[in-house]
């Protein structure tokens, strides 16, 4: 079959949303054999961290902003042991994070999906799984700062799972200083959060003049929670004025982010595709490789480029499948080249000629290539300064609005959502 025709059939159309023709089916043609991952868990981000007593939480107040995800008493976040494909209960949409409440995460689940239930995770992996044995519907999880740049966790992961990205969305990061009431700044000689809450704030910390130490931990929020937990009146957080209400901290310092419209961007995903539209503008994210490497890079960027698509984000991490490749040369040696996987996100919709037709040719000189997600961009208005603010109806994860495939016997129904 030529490519073109076999893409323009493989990928996900009007009917196939009915359920005529899974996408499933068609996933596997976009893929080789050889490149499809297996899914184990894995250890947690951070190879040094501290442990975090749950803390029951409460407010309903994302980031110094109302939030419109409910936040059950005593919710501890669900761990690798908490998941079986047991039926779910209740009709909303739960959407599943990595974090404890207070997290950005949290918030970004409540901008995606209004009046979720948000379920917090211990791990990145864990809200994958979630998903994937349907304790949770969604999952919203971070892949870039505006600051911190990427979360290469969460690329890898994208890989070794079969989610698909069904939308995205923006969240305005505004950091601050927490501690116990009472402590001054003088009196820390520490600074927990996040690695991408540090990264963020580096800049600002170091100005402060603060003689502390830094220390990642899982997320923000849990570092809010570690401190009230352990009463530790010489070490502070950075983490959501959320975070200070629910943990009974104070705010230090607020708005400590090198840079006033810090923003992270957070994907959706689903277990199943949506329907690409052509209606409203739409962005769609690939990850290839080949064996020669680097050098099919050119030819993918090209094909994009002669069709005048935009190119939005490029990203490389290693090939895990083939970390490196020996090229020799009898006279001069062996070389060691490092292979990649090649991440890149692009300003067009999969229901749009132009899209298959580049997706065609690059799949002419990739030896892998998987669609992960053409789903709707966010065009939410951009409002720096008001933090974390957000218009939670006015984001629309279309996947609700389209026929979704029944759930396995015994599973609820599909929630309002976004
Ligand atoms: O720790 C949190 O609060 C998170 O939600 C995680 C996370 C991240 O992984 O980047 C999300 C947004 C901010 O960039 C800081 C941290």
């Amino acid at each position: 079959m030529k490519a073109a025709a076999q893409l323009a059939r493989s990928y996900p159309s009007e009917q196939n949303a009915q359920g005529t023709d899974t996408y499933e089916t068609s996933r596997t043609e976009w893929q080789s054999s050889s490149a499809i991952l297996t899914s184990k868990v894995v250890s947690q981000e951070q190879s040094e961290t501290l442990p975090m007593p749950p803390v029951s939480v409460g407010v309903d107040h994302v980031n110094g902003h109302n939030s419109t995800a409910r936040v059950p008493h005593h919710q501890k976040p669900l761990t690798v042991n908490d998941l079986s494909p047991t039926p779910m209960h209740g009709s909303n949409l739960r959407v599943a994070y990595q974090g404890v409440p207070g997290a950005y995460s949290e918030a970004a689940a409540a901008k995606a999906y209004h009046n979720c239930e948000a379920i917090p995770c211990d791990q990145f992996e864990v809200a994958f799984q979630a998903v994937e044995l349907w304790t949770a519907d969604r999952a919203v999880l971070p892949v870039e700062n505006s600051l911190g740049g990427s979360i290469h966790r969460n690329y890898d992961l994208l890989l070794r799972h079969r989610l698909h990205i069904v939308g995205e969305v923006h969240l305005p990061v505004h950091h601050c200083l927490l501690a116990l009431p009472g402590v001054r700044k003088e009196l820390l000689t520490r600074v927990i959060s996040h690695p991408q809450g540090l990264a963020q704030c580096e800049r600002t910390l170091t100005k402060l003049g603060l003689n502390v130490s830094r220390k990642a931990v899982e997320d923000t929020a849990g570092a809010a929670e570690f401190i009230a937990a352990n009463n530790l009146r010489d070490t502070a957080a950075i983490a959501s004025a959320r975070a200070a209400e629910i943990y009974g901290l104070e705010i230090l310092e607020d708005g400590i982010q090198d840079d006033a419209s810090n923003v992270t961007r957070f994907v959706m995903l689903a277990r199943e595709p949506i329907v690409p539209r052509t209606d409203r503008p739409f962005k769609t994210s690939i990850v290839f490789a080949h064996e020669k490497g680097t050098s099919v890079l050119f030819k993918v960027l090209s094909a994009l480029a002669f069709r005048d698509i935009s190119l939005t984000k490029i990203e490389s991490r290693p090939n895990h499948n083939r970390p490196i490749r020996l090229v020799d040369d009898a006279n001069v040696g062996t070389a060691k080249h490092f292979e990649y996987m090649f991440y890149i996100d692009f300003e067009a919709s999969m229901a749009e000629t132009r899209a298959q037709n580049a997706l065609s040719e690059v799949q002419e000189f990739t030896s892998f290539l998987r669609v992960l997600g053409s789903y709707p961009m966010d065009m939410t208005p951009w409002s720096p300064s008001s933090s974390t603010s957000h218009t939670a109806s006015s984001y629309t994860d279309l996947s609700l609005s389209q026929t979704i495939p029944p759930r396995p016997t015994g599973i609820g129904k599909e929630g309002p959502g976004g």
